[in-house]
């Protein structure tokens, strides 16, 4: 059975932990084995604030200064920690990543805004063949241990890319990526030929932005289907995550093909 990513977003500020919980214990039952990688922007957000730190966003990635990392990095521990308790409080084995020890980082010359320059899949894996969901906070470190702030779509997509997982599914705090945001014209199956001209074409802002490339490089690198999902919904969750339910108008998926066949 292939290894399902999940990424959860900061947006959803732990209203997806019913849902998220009911999903993952689903999984267990299944025998998928389940990987999580969280966000936590609205917490960094609000510790910059109250340190009196302000840091603009350029395509939807913080611009991080030095100043501004262990604050990052305590928001994403805190974040980290909640996550794990919420789901062993609901019976679920964990192994929590929270110290930059899986996501190795680059240096892309934005101060300690980052990029991902490899994955370290042994832990994770080694955690999974234990019985336990692998909490993963998105930051990263280089080789001399320096801490980067990484944006935890493009970490979830590079950690999916590197286990192999079949399925990377993206929770967020709407339905899906919308085609027209104003319209309220969501994207149902998408393809990334669809993706990248609405990227040109400017139709997603903030944290989409991200998301968005993130879904594509998870599809180039290998992963069978990515999905950008409301995570309050674990009906639509379900669907994502195990493809049982019937196909609903709700939630984006992108199935990737080779050679024009169906992966
Ligand atoms: N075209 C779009 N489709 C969907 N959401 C969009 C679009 N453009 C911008 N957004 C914004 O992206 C947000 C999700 O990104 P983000 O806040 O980073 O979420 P998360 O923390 O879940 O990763 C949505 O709440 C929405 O406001
Ligand atoms: C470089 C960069 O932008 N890092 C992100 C890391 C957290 C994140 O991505 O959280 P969400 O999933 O909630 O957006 C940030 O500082 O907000």
């Amino acid at each position: 059975m292939g290894v399902i990513v999940i990424k959860l977003g900061g947006s959803l500020e732990g209203s997806a932990g019913a849902a998220l919980a009911g999903a993952v214990q689903e999984a267990g039952r299944r025998g998928s084995p389940v990987v999580l990688v969280h966000g936590g922007g609205p917490r960094i957000s609000k510790r910059l604030r109250d340190a009196g730190i302000e840091l603009p966003f350029v395509n939807g990635l913080r611009q991080t200064s030095e100043e501004a990392m262990p604050h990052v990095m305590a928001a994403l521990a805190e974040c980290n920690r909640d996550i794990a308790e919420a789901l062993a409080g609901r019976g679920v084995d964990v192994a929590a990543f929270a110290d930059g020890e899986i996501v190795v980082a680059k240096d892309v010359g934005r101060l300690r805004t980052g990029d991902v320059a490899a994955v370290r899949v042994d832990p994770v894996r080694g955690a999974v063949a234990s019985g336990c969901v692998p909490v993963i906070a998105p930051f990263g470190r280089d080789a001399a241990g320096r801490p980067y702030n990484i944006n935890a779509d493009h970490a979830a997509s590079h950690i999916a890319g590197a286990l192999g997982a079949t399925r990377l599914v993206f929770l967020t705090d709407v339905p899906g990526i919308y085609r027209d945001f104003e319209a309220g014209d969501l994207l149902l199956d998408t393809t990334p030929d669809e993706l990248e001209h609405l990227l040109q074409a400017g139709a997603f802002s903030t944290g989409m932005i991200p998301k968005v490339n993130a879904v594509l490089h998870a599809a180039q690198h290998g992963v069978r289907e990515v999905w950008v999902v409301d995570g309050r919904d674990l009906e639509v969750l379900r669907m994502a995550m195990f493809g049982t339910s019937e196909r609903r108008a709700a939630g984006t998926r992108l199935v990737a093909h080779k050679e024009g066949v169906t992966a």
